[in-house]
């Protein structure tokens, strides 16, 4: 049966934090493959091993730190989580977003998702960076989501509605800052598919999920996201391009994790800026400067 995870086990967590950290977080910010250099910006950090924290599962894969980061960033105070968890690590869709219904028990109203992803859009290059407008959530149309098994009314509804789930108003601005910093032209908006991994698709299953018109592929960000909706936070997801989906036969290149990882190192840079920008300008309702 599905592992549930109780109300109480969250309130721990959040009291346990709360115990161990002054910051009360307005932002929470999940760092995808080779993006985790974000938590260093923040000042004032207080930082966690995961391992250290109760109910966190553990992160064990390459250019996932493992570390969740308290800190102040533009003015903003916000909690970052250097490594995530993967569906295809073996954790629970309810382990692997756990830690969103802590930032909700701690006050987070926004949440920033970013990844890795391989683009299937002609116009995405590796290196671009793409906003996530929505998802397709693979995993979750045959049942595999958090939200299945009892509902925990404290949290959300039984039946969410996932329609404009990526906030326009931040999609808006994050558009506005990449023209801002020049970056633009790097900048594209669509549609981001979830599959469960660990494998990278097949050639088939790439030229089906273009036919579907997904821009973007990983294996993450969607259950995050499911979570946080059920949970009322605002939302905002990036992609960070890091190669190309591989979708002729005749094409011989193939994706390798190592080549995600350098990509990320080499783009880390504008998607800090990018995240950096847009928490400095959005609005935050309880701003407790
Ligand atoms: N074709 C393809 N290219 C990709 N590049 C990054 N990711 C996101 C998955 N990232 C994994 C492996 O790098 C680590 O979480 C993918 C993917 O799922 N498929």
């Amino acid at each position: 049966s599905k592992e549930q995870i109780s109300h109480d086990e969250y309130q721990q967590t959040a009291d346990w934090l709360m115990s161990q950290t002054k910051h009360r977080p307005q932002v929470a910010i999940i760092c995808g493959s080779g993006l985790g250099m974000l938590a260093d910006t923040l000042k004032c950090q207080d930082s966690f091993p995961y391992s250290d924290i109760p109910g966190f599962p553990q992160s064990t894969v390459k250019g996932h730190a493992g570390r969740l980061v308290f800190g102040e960033l533009k003015g903003k105070t916000c909690v970052c989580m250097q490594g995530r968890f993967h569906m295809y690590e073996g954790h629970s869709l309810c382990k692997t977003t756990f830690p969103v219904r802590v930032f909700k028990l701690l006050g987070v109203e926004t949440l920033i998702v970013t990844n890795a992803a391989g683009s299937l859009a002609d116009g995405l290059q590796p290196g671009d960076i793409m906003i996530i407008k929505d998802h397709v959530n693979f995993p979750g149309l045959v049942g595999l989501n958090p939200l299945s098994g009892p509902n925990d009314e404290k949290f959300g509804p039984r039946f969410p509605a996932m329609s404009g789930c990526y906030d326009k108003g931040l999609r808006c601005l994050a558009k506005e800052i990449a023209k801002q910093l020049g970056v633009a032209g790097l900048m594209h908006e669509g549609v981001y598919a979830m599959v469960g991994g660990p494998t990278f698709e097949t050639i088939a299953e790439a030229r089906l999920l273009h036919r579907l018109g997904v821009d973007a592929v990983g294996m993450s960000t969607a259950p995050e996201v499911v979570m946080a909706t059920h949970c009322g936070l605002r939302v905002f997801g990036l992609s960070l391009i890091t190669n190309k989906v591989v979708k002729s036969y005749e094409d011989s290149d193939s994706v390798n994790h190592d080549s995600v990882l350098e990509v990320g190192r080499l783009r880390s840079q504008t998607v800090q800026q990018l995240v950096t920008e847009l928490i400095s300008r959005m609005e935050i309702n309880n701003n407790n400067t």
